[in-house]
């Protein structure tokens, strides 16, 4: 059985990917071994069945006896291990949930129902580097695989609505804090049925602006609100969340670096776990809108077309109904009053599942099955 380190796998990401592990028993099919970065020796998680104890994550031996490492830690861990791991000459397969490697000439982004070509192309090669992709990009390709598969992507403008969680843990933590104080100041005005909205949104807007209100992490108000910026600032302009939709869309499809122009702007708003993007997509050529659907919808199992009418787009595309599952709903689609190659289309997912765990453990499949 291949040996398959674990790192990170009490963190959020590490803990969605343990819990899909064990929902398609993938440790059935490895000999897991867990590290950390803290509790060396302290007992791993419940997998069903027996494993050591946690081992050291910066001990290069423990690491090099695994044939493969899977990393939810984080990017600081990838730049301070992985360098040190190769250059002691060990050729095992490192699978990375961190942006740090995804754009190395060696790495390939791994997105199987996307890409499963180009990742079988890397193992005949000798791949060993396999990064799972930015989010928004992974779940923009599971909803609109189909086009670009039928190569009739000319261009996409990409709006994101991105939730709390693709900024970590504590992040999530604090859009709650500021909903409930939000909630709090106005608690008095709303339970009097009589009280004036102008004065409950005073209360709101005040307390919001407010020197003591929770913002340590997001370092503004998300709460009531929304932040018009995600990553850093690129200096041109543009942030990083946005340079990444055409530099690794066009990577995850093996294509060269300009080969689709993908561009944007990237919003974080108060949603718990679920990305959704509002995409317009220029065609190459003018395609009936039965037959886009019918192409979009064939391109995975996940994907699935909500019709363009008011009650299932209300019920069937939002966050709510998709946090926690792999589903990935694409709806509001028609074309635009521009033109017969002017679609719209509006998609939801799941940031921590096709976002961040769930190409890991299929990456590991793969190898595992090969
Ligand atoms: N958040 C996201 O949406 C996405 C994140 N990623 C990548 O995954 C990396 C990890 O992200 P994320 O899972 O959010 O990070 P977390 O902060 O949740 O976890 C990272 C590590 O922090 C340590 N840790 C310290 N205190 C705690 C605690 N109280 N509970 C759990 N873990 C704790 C754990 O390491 P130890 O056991 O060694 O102490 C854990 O593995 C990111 O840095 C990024 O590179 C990728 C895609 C999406
Ligand atoms: N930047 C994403 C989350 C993330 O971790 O992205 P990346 O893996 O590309 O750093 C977000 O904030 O929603």
């Amino acid at each position: 059985m291949m040996r398959v380190g674990l790192v990170g796998w009490r963190g959020m990401v590490g803990s969605v990917l343990m819990q899909r592990m064990r929902e398609e028993r993938d440790f059935d099919v490895i000999e897991p071994v867990f590290f950390t970065t803290s509790q060396v020796g302290g007992k791993g998680p419940d997998i069903g069945k027996d494993v050591p104890a946690l081992k050291d994550a910066r001990n290069l031996d423990e690491l090099r006896a695994m044939d493969a490492i899977i990393s939810t830690q984080g990017g600081d861990y990838t730049s301070e291990i992985f360098g040190k791991l190769r250059a002691a000459g060990w050729k095992g397969y490192w699978i990375d949930a961190a942006s740090t490697l995804r754009m190395e000439a060696g790495s390939v982004i791994i997105l199987d129902p996307v890409n499963q070509h180009v990742i079988q192309d890397a193992l005949a090669k000798g791949g060993r580097d396999f990064i799972g992709g930015n989010c928004t990009v992974s779940l923009m390709l599971m909803a609109l695989g189909g086009l670009f598969r039928e190569d009739l992507v000319d261009w996409i403008s990409a709006m994101t609505y991105q939730a709390a969680s693709g900024a970590g843990a504590q992040n999530m933590r604090e859009l709650l804090s500021q909903m409930g104080e939000a909630h709090r100041v106005a608690k008095t005005l709303l339970d009097d049925p009589a009280s004036a909205i102008l004065d409950i949104d005073r209360e709101v807007a005040g307390t919001l602006r407010d020197n003591s209100f929770p913002t340590a992490n997001f370092g503004v108000p998300l709460a009531g609100s929304l932040i018009p910026w995600i990553d850093k600032d690129l200096g041109n302009g543009q942030s990083k969340e946005e340079w990444k939709a055409r530099a690794e869309t066009n990577k995850i499809l093996g294509r060269s670096d300009d080969a689709i122009a993908i561009d944007g702007l990237c919003v974080r708003i108060g949603a718990m776990r679920c990305h959704s993007q509002a995409l317009t997509v220029k065609l190459k050529k003018d395609v009936p809108m039965d037959e886009i659907e019918a192409i979009v919808a064939s391109h995975n199992d996940w994907v699935k077309v909500v019709p363009n009418q008011r009650q299932a787009s209300m019920t069937d595309l939002t966050p709510t109904a998709v946090t926690g599952t792999l589903t990935v709903p694409v709806g509001r689609m028609r074309k635009l009053y521009m033109g017969g190659e002017y679609l719209s289309a509006f998609t939801v997912g799941d940031q921590l599942l096709w976002g961040a765990a769930e190409p890991l453990r299929r990456m590991l499949r793969i190898l595992v099955e090969a």
